[in-house]
């Protein structure tokens, strides 16, 4: 078999939203880059994740926004096949090339195949006959400075008797589906269930969703049963607090999922079922157990990105292969800190902003260009539900349990002025975590419609720490949903 080397500066295994990103900085200031994908270039978010769900669910959520303002007429019924196919123009018929093209145009080498370390700053890559690299089926890089992997995350079967040999979908089946089916049985009441549960129901599928909790178990309790509460109001059976034991596919193509729920056994049968159970970083088959490193949960890094786990300061990790990010966005923002990191330690420019880098395995101060505080003390997150579910930093569970002293106040969303003109049916709830003895905010929540549009005000407060005295003179415009900013820190005692 043919193989050859090449040396790269930087060599980023993955290139999803997160590991196109790192290369790009790092690449900025002229280190060579080698970005290696086995699948397409762009990722899950691109093409089987956000991008696709997205456009699956804007069609809805428009129609009931336009329902609800007094004064409209008759909404038009949805059309699915438009749907469907404007969610494949999004995802630009599932065809890499423009992301190619980027990669290129930034002056970085895609590199197809399945990328493995299989030695300190070596990566060995293998290619598939359909990911033919210039005639090389294999190809080892050598990078002289940094290798990043940023594999991203793979769904997870729970252990339920007949499960995997029912064939049952997941998220990137329920995205990227030609055919909506008559009934859909969603397993899992997390993000992805809450949402696809949500679009699968608009295009016309009965659905039914089994969850073991609450709805959107990591948020504010507010939100997932506002969520649950409209599920069910367009026509969704949701089914809490069940444990599911047993999935049969029939002959007929139909299949039924077994649960237990308050010592009762019940079943439902249909036409198809989504796992949506949660998902695991992908650092099983990245050569990890080369270097002595176990990352079940996702890779360990210290707040410049740096794997300190490996031995000689050029192992780094971002997005969701790393422990504890789950989101594009915040993936990004790591990578924008890792790149920036590694170009600074390795790049020959001065940068031009944010002083001196500080040595590998050295703390970087918070706040600044090479740390990814955020990631720690202010993630945040938007489900496109209905209504959305919009948070930032942390709930006041997470607070107390994170032993601060903390008070939530919530306020309605409709008892401001602005939300009384946005439409009958208009309703929601804001709600804020302040640590009593900082006098800052360290969580925000927002669920209603557009509510994702309304939290980035809060991640700003969050951020810069801004004591409540002073977002006092913040004034919200009038009569703006906004306003209930003011609302809350009235109830709060301002
Ligand atoms: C249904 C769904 C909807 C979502 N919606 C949103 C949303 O609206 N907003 C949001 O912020 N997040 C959303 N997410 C989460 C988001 O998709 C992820 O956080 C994001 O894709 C992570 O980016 P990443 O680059 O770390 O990983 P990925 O996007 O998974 O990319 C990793 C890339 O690495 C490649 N790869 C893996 N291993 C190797 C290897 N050994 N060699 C070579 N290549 C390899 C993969 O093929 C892939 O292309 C959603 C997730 C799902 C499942
Ligand atoms: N809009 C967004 O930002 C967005 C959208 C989709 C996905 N994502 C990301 O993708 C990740 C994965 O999402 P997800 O929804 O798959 O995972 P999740 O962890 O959010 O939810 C998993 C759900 O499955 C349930 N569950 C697990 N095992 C079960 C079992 N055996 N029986 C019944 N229920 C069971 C859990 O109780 C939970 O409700 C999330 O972390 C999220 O951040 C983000």
């Amino acid at each position: 078999m043919e193989s050859q080397t090449d040396e790269f500066d930087v060599v980023v295994i993955g290139a999803g939203p997160v590991g196109e990103n790192v290369a790009d900085r790092a690449a900025r200031t002229g280190l060579s880059v080698a970005v290696v994908e086995s699948e397409l270039a762009g990722g899950e978010c691109s093409y089987w994740a956000c991008m696709p769900s997205k456009a699956l669910l804007r069609p809805g959520a428009a129609v009931e926004a336009a329902e609800s303002v007094v004064g409209v007429g008759d909404v038009p019924a949805l059309d699915v096949r438009a749907i469907l196919a404007h969610r494949d123009e999004v995802t630009h018929g599932w065809d890499d090339e423009s992301q190619a093209d980027w990669i290129a145009d930034a002056g970085m080498t895609l590199v197809r195949g399945h990328g493995r370390i299989v030695a300190p700053r070596t990566v060995h890559v293998t290619s598939s006959a359909l990911a033919e690299v210039d005639g090389a089926r294999e190809r080892t890089l050598v990078a002289r400075h940094a290798v990043v992997v940023a594999t991203g995350s793979v769904p997870v079967l729970p252990p339920v008797p007949g499960l995997e040999t029912a064939s049952p979908w997941g998220s990137r089946e329920a995205t990227s589906a030609d055919e909506v089916p008559g009934s859909l049985v969603v397993l899992g009441g997390g993000v992805v269930g809450s949402e696809m549960a949500t679009a699968y129901r608009d295009l016309g599928a009965d659905v039914t969703l089994v969850t073991r909790s609450g709805l959107l178990g990591a948020m504010e309790p507010a939100a997932g049963e506002a969520v649950a509460a409209h599920l069910r109001e367009i026509g969704v059976d949701v089914v809490l607090g069940a444990e599911a034991t047993e999935v049969v596919r029939h002959d007929d193509g139909s299949v039924t999922l077994t649960y237990q729920s308050d010592g009762t056994t019940s079943s439902v049968t249909a036409d198809q079922i989504l796992v949506a159970s949660g998902r695991v970083p992908r650092t099983g088959d990245v050569g990890l157990e080369s270097l002595g490193i176990e990352a079940p949960r996702g890779l360990d890094v210290d707040p410049t990105g740096l794997v300190q786990e490996a031995e000689g300061h050029w192992l780094y990790g971002v997005g969701d292969a790393v422990a504890g990010i789950t989101t594009t966005h915040q993936g990004k923002y790591q990578a924008r800190v890792v790149g920036d990191v590694i170009a600074a330690r390795h790049g020959d420019e001065e940068p031009a902003w944010g002083g001196p880098v500080p040595g590998p395995g050295a703390e970087p101060e918070p706040w600044t260009r090479y740390a990814s505080t955020s990631d720690v003390v202010a993630q945040t997150q938007v489900v496109f539900t209905r209504p959305q579910v919009a948070s930032v930093g942390l709930t006041e569970k997470q607070a107390r349990d994170a032993g601060m002293r903390v008070r939530a106040v919530s306020f309605a969303l409709e008892d401001t002025a602005g939300g009384y003109l946005m439409g009958a049916d208009f309703a929601g709830t804001a709600t804020i975590v302040v640590d009593e003895d900082r006098r800052v905010l360290v969580g925000a929540t927002f669920v209603g419609p557009e509510a994702g549009e309304m939290l980035h005000a809060a991640t700003v407060a969050v951020v810069g720490a801004v004591p409540v005295e002073r977002l006092w003179h913040a004034v919200p415009a009038y009569p703006t949903v906004s306003e209930v900013w003011l609302r809350l820190l009235e109830t709060y005692g301002l």
